[in-house]
């Protein structure tokens, strides 16, 4: 039996992983992706389509952070966790009809519900490296088969969103939370923030998304644009939205699309919702004037 308290917290942690489903979907607009304007690049999915599904998702949510609940990682928690994933991904494809709308997104929220549902009253960079802890256990039931992921994996030798969960979600550490923060902080609306943070995760990440559909030549370039509209800074003029419009139209030249970055967009938005609600706590670092100016491409 669980207690109250762990039913009440983990059907919070599922509502507000759904929620950050639902608002990363609708954010618009977004280049390459699913928004309210259009479909992106994606010729199966439409925005009704990955509202259901992520509201499908909401068991799967709620079950991960039951079982995780002031649990430490562990290898017994990873293949609980596996299990449930796994089976999150199958009422995915159930919901949606065979279509993939939100597997990154499974896995990588799936991580940090389990994490926050393990720590209250710590910080963002706790459940971060707690998350990637628990996913360094090695899964002995995986199942071995070929994925788009593992295809891109052995072409070009980048680790995905495996090896993203595995750092501790380091490009949301140093790129998209601080970014949606600063924006924030600076005035900048609700909509921006949100879309700076989603392109500094496309200018740092390698999305295998990209790379599966378009290879590396697409992820070059989307990057590099990407990369390009932050120089200009985070408050937007007109320059910005050329460059914008110039990165959807190298997505759709590649038909690519930055699957990867929504997925992290959307763990980046679960974050804030707990900091907004002040469950984790969050030391802001200033990331300077121009945010990626480091940036190794
Ligand atoms: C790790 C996963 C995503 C499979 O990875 P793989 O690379 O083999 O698969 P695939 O290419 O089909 O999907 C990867 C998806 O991740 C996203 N992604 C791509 N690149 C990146 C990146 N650099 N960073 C983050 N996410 C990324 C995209 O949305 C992409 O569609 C996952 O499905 C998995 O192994 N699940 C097993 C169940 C499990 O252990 N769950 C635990 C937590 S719920
Ligand atoms: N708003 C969004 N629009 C499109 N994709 C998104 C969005 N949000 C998240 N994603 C992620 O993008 C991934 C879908 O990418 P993609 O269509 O390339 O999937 P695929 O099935 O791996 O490839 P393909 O359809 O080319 O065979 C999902 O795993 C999902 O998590």
């Amino acid at each position: 039996m669980i207690e109250n308290n762990a039913q009440q917290f983990s059907l919070h942690l599922s509502n507000l992983a759904v929620k950050a489903l639902i608002e990363e979907a609708e954010l618009t607009p977004k280049p390459g992706l699913v928004d309210k304007k259009d479909s992106g690049t994606h010729t199966d999915m439409t925005l009704d389509l990955m509202i259901k599904s992520a509201y499908g998702l909401s068991s799967t949510f709620r079950s991960i952070a039951e079982a995780s609940y002031k649990e430490k990682p562990s290898l017994s928690l990873r293949e609980k966790i596996a299990a449930i994933g796994r089976s999150g991904e199958a009422t995915m494809f159930k919901t949606t009809g065979g279509i993939n709308t939100h597997k990154g997104a499974i896995w990588a929220l799936g991580l940090l519900v389990s994490s926050a549902a393990m720590h209250r009253n710590d910080t963002m960079e706790t459940i971060v490296h707690s998350a990637g802890r628990l996913a360094r256990f090695h899964d002995r039931h995986q199942p071995k088969i070929q994925t788009n992921g593992l295809r891109v994996n052995e072409k070009y030798g980048v680790l995905g969103a495996k090896g993203e969960a595995l750092l501790g979600f380091p490009h949301i550490r140093e790129f998209s939370f601080p970014i949606l923060h600063d924006s924030r902080t600076k005035g900048i609306s609700e909509d921006l923030s949100r879309l700076n943070a989603l392109l500094s995760l496309m200018a740092n990440i390698d999305d295998t998304c990209i790379l599966h559909r378009g290879g590396m030549d697409a992820l070059y370039h989307t990057k590099q644009q990407a990369k390009e509209i932050l120089e200009r800074g985070l408050e937007w003029d007109a320059g910005h939205w050329v460059i914008l419009e110039k990165l959807d139209h190298t997505l759709h030249l590649f038909n690519a699309s930055p699957g990867g970055s929504a997925d992290l967009l959307a763990a980046t938005l679960f974050l804030d919702y707990l900091y907004q609600e002040k469950t984790i706590r969050y030391e802001k670092k200033s990331i300077g004037g121009n945010p990626i100016g480091s940036l190794n491409l």
